[in-house]
């Protein structure tokens, strides 16, 4: 068997077209949303994602706006950054993009986050939200990465009431607000979130009819560990990885490529969940132009 492709880049080429109509609406109206980053240091990973959401941002019509400190930046530094965007009129949603450099206390930052304006919904009172299921689509912003994830299944007509699903990683991006969300009622899911503390993460993700990898660490399932027919999705990251062929380094997933011979689905890294955490950052940003 090989698996079926969640592809996440047809998918988020997709919503970027339809969120582009809303913008040009939005104009119209006089409104010109404006997507805010607050990005520290020099980290590739991060500067890579930060131009990425700043092109898409082009692409749809949302103006960007560019908060970038040197790696050394001190604690009010980078508070002094949100509080300007928080102050900016132009700004109409913006991220803070973690990880930040050690040292920097990234819980302080986001609480800082003006909640009306956090386009990555980690804001404690937009999290709050999403524990208290009262984020219903269009009232408050639910994180890019599982909102990503969910989109990406309904549109492949994957349904979730009743699955079985193992969450690999317990980050606040991704593990924990996935949890929230997947055992909502309307999507009904059973969730297993494993983390670094869990015996035996294999013997979960054998009994899971969805698999979601987001642990950062390359590799680690492998097509054993994989029930026959399961929809995996790939979201972790490690990069500086050597490939096994031609021994330079490359960008790896959480999933070994073996798993594409017993699975059902699988969103691959990348092209699979990257591109929708990207689209759904662009949504949450037309959302809260919208409700202004
Ligand atoms: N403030 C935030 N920081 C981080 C988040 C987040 O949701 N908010 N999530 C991750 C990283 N992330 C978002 O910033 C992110 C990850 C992946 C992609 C993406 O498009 N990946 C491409 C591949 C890109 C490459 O070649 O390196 C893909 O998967 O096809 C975008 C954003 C941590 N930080």
């Amino acid at each position: 068997m090989t698996a079926q492709l969640l592809d996440g880049k047809a998918a988020a080429a997709a919503i970027r077209l339809e969120l582009k109509e809303r913008v040009s609406r939005l104009k119209e109206q006089g409104i010109v949303p404006g997507l805010g980053t607050v990005l520290v240091g020099e980290d590739p990973g991060s500067a890579k994602y930060v131009a990425m959401k700043h092109a898409d941002c082009l692409e749809v019509g949302i103006n960007s706006i560019r908060e970038d400190l040197p790696a050394d930046a001190t604690q009010e530094q980078v508070e002094a950054a949100v509080k300007r965007l928080n102050d900016d009129p132009a700004c109409t949603g913006y991220i803070v993009q973690l990880p930040l450099p050690k040292g920097l206390d990234s819980d302080r930052v986001l609480e800082l986050i003006d909640p009306a304006k956090d386009a990555d919904g980690l804001h404690p009172t937009n999290l709050g939200r999403l524990v208290l299921n009262v984020n219903a689509p269009m009232t408050s912003p639910i994180p890019c990465t599982p909102h990503g994830i969910v989109d990406l299944l309904l549109r492949n007509d994957i349904d979730l009431k009743g699955k079985e699903v193992c969450v690999v990683g317990r980050g606040v991006t991704v593990g924990r607000p996935l949890g929230l969300l997947l055992t909502r009622r309307e999507l009904n899911a059973t969730v297993t979130l494993c983390h670094t503390g869990t015996r035996d993460v294999a013997e979960h993700v054998r009994r899971a009819d969805v698999v979601v990898a987001a642990a950062g660490v390359a590799n680690m399932i492998t097509a054993d560990m994989v029930k026959p027919g399961a929809i995996v999705l790939d979201v972790g990251v490690s990069r500086g990885v050597p490939d096994p062929v031609t021994g330079k380094s490359k960008l790896a997933g959480d999933v070994a490529l073996d798993v594409r011979e017993v699975a059902g689905w699988v969103a691959p890294n990348p092209g699979g969940v990257g591109p929708m955490t990207r689209a759904m950052l662009l949504a949450n940003v037309v959302e809260a132009a919208e409700r202004q």
